[in-house]
């Protein structure tokens, strides 16, 4: 519990009685620019520093290259992860979001290998064929892309974690599920039958069953795979036991499938976005279109005919990586990073206090004219030279610094390559409309249609 007087000397208002600053937080979030435009207005009449009152959660956001190297670098313990109550819950307790300090950094080095290049390439085939035929699908069709991103990226997810087949039944039970969970995030905390959340905790449920079904065939020897699942069977996995607490170097079967669902939960909504954007970002830049198109088109009659992409030409695409990264920056997916004071500290020369719950506003970090000059002009060549620390945070800084960064890259180069070389697409309206969620994400999510080139 935070006593508002506690955070008199933050500037700011805290609003209405009881519901402090909601409705306007919930009216700009569904406005075309999104949640920027409550920080900006306020930015503007306080400064980098202010305190505000919504959805229940006294905050205090904060902004700049400095706030940004405090509260993501700070020393072990002095921040944590500022979950919603709803996605405590649907996470479960021994999620790595949920973690700090040592237990922490224990489970990360867990799931870094199968996630880090070398631990990938088992996957590489298998997105490379997805991603030509999700493609092929498109021709001559109008599609939303972020449906179909939505899609191809669950079928990359679903089969490097338990090897589902992308038209299997198992999968589509996984797609719904998993679509009723992400929903459940973002609803009011009311455990009762009928609302959103009590649907995330059941389709939780049954995602859970769904995968003690499979931990328990793969340890009955009924089945084999060399997939993330059974990495960390083999390796990590304290068979039946129910602890929820980090003792040692293995995991529970609870600890394994709350970290599961939260690298779904952490990597699906980003990357469908990231990909939307980027190929929205093309369309309305033709000059960096052609030149990703040179380096793609080069590759490709590099290679023999008839020969696909490769797994070292895909770790060679220096353009699509700077256009990547300038998408990330424009379209700022999370456009602020949430953490929870674990001590007293300050920033700015304001006192911030244990307890406090505090947002970094990362747009205003990606649009600082005094390191992207011109900031809303998309301009890949941005990153020809490297950027200042904290400047950029696409995947985030420091020790919750994003560890799905090389598969969210390959899965969006592969893509990317078979899509330049191949097609091109016309959107179908013009509307710049952000979705009211957490992740940015285009409000009509992309219609375009598609044609040989
Ligand atoms: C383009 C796609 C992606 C973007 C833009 C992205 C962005 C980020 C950012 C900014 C953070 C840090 C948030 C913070 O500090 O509060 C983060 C953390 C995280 N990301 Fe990603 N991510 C992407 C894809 C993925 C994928 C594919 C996975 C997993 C398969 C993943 C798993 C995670 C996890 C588990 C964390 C939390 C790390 C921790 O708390 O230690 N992300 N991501």
């Amino acid at each position: 519990w935070v006593s508002p007087k506690a955070m008199d000397a933050i500037p700011g208002s805290l609003g209405w009685p009881l519901f402090g600053e909601t409705f306007s937080f919930i009216s700009d979030f569904s406005s075309p620019a999104g949640i920027y435009s409550f920080i900006n207005k306020r930015q503007q009449r306080y400064g980098k520093v202010f305190k505000s009152y919504a959805l229940g959660r006294f905050t205090v956001f904060v902004t700049g290259k400095e706030a940004a190297k405090i509260l993501l670098t700070g020393k072990d313990g002095m921040v944590s992860l500022n979950l919603f109550y709803t996605g405590k819950q649907v996470l479960g307790p021994t999620s790595l979001l949920q973690q700090t300090g040592e237990a922490h950094k224990r489970l990360r080095r867990l799931i870094a290998e199968p996630l880090s290049v070398d631990g990938l390439k088992k996957y590489f085939q298998f997105i490379n064929t997805l991603a030509i035929d999700t493609l092929n699908q498109w021709q001559e069709r109008t599609i939303l892309v972020l449906e179909e991103a939505s899609t191809f990226t669950l079928k990359v997810i679903g089969n490097m974690i338990m090897s589902l087949e992308p038209t299997s039944d198992e999968q589509e039970k996984f797609r719904s599920n998993f679509k009723v969970i992400s929903s459940s995030f973002s609803s009011l905390p009311l455990k009762i039958p009928g609302t959103a959340f009590y649907r995330g905790i059941k389709a939780r449920d049954r995602m859970y069953a769904m995968l003690d079904t499979i931990i328990s065939d793969r340890r009955n020897g009924k089945s084999f795979q060399k997939d993330f699942l059974e990495s960390l069977i083999k390796k990590h996995s304290k068979e039946g036991s129910e602890a929820d607490h980090y003792d040692d170097d293995k995991l529970t079967d609870k600890q394994l499938k709350d970290n599961i669902l939260t690298l779904l939960v952490a990597g699906h909504d980003t990357t469908t976005a990231a990909l939307t954007w980027l190929i929205k970002f093309l369309e309305e830049n033709p000059t960096v279109l052609e030149r990703l198109r040179e380096e793609h088109i080069e590759i490709q009659s590099n290679r023999e005919s008839g020969s696909s992409l490769t797994w070292q030409e895909v770790n060679n695409m220096p353009y699509t990586n700077k256009v990547i990264n300038e998408t990330l920056r424009k379209a700022t997916i999370l456009p602020w990073f949430s953490r929870k004071a674990a001590q007293d500290f300050e920033i700015d020369g304001y006192k911030i206090k244990k307890g406090w719950s505090l947002n970094l506003d990362v747009v205003s970090i990606h649009h600082d004219p005094v390191v992207f000059p011109n900031p809303q002009k998309f301009d890949p060549s941005r990153f020809d030279e490297p950027i200042r620390p904290f400047s950029f945070l696409g995947f985030g800084s420091g020790q919750r610094m994003c560890p799905g960064i090389n598969l969210a890259k390959l899965e969006i180069s592969i893509f990317i390559h078979h899509l330049v070389c191949k097609y091109k697409w016309r959107p179908l309206e013009k509307d710049d409309s952000v979705q009211p969620t957490l992740v940015r994400m285009p409000k009509n999510k992309y219609p375009v249609i598609v044609e040989l080139l």
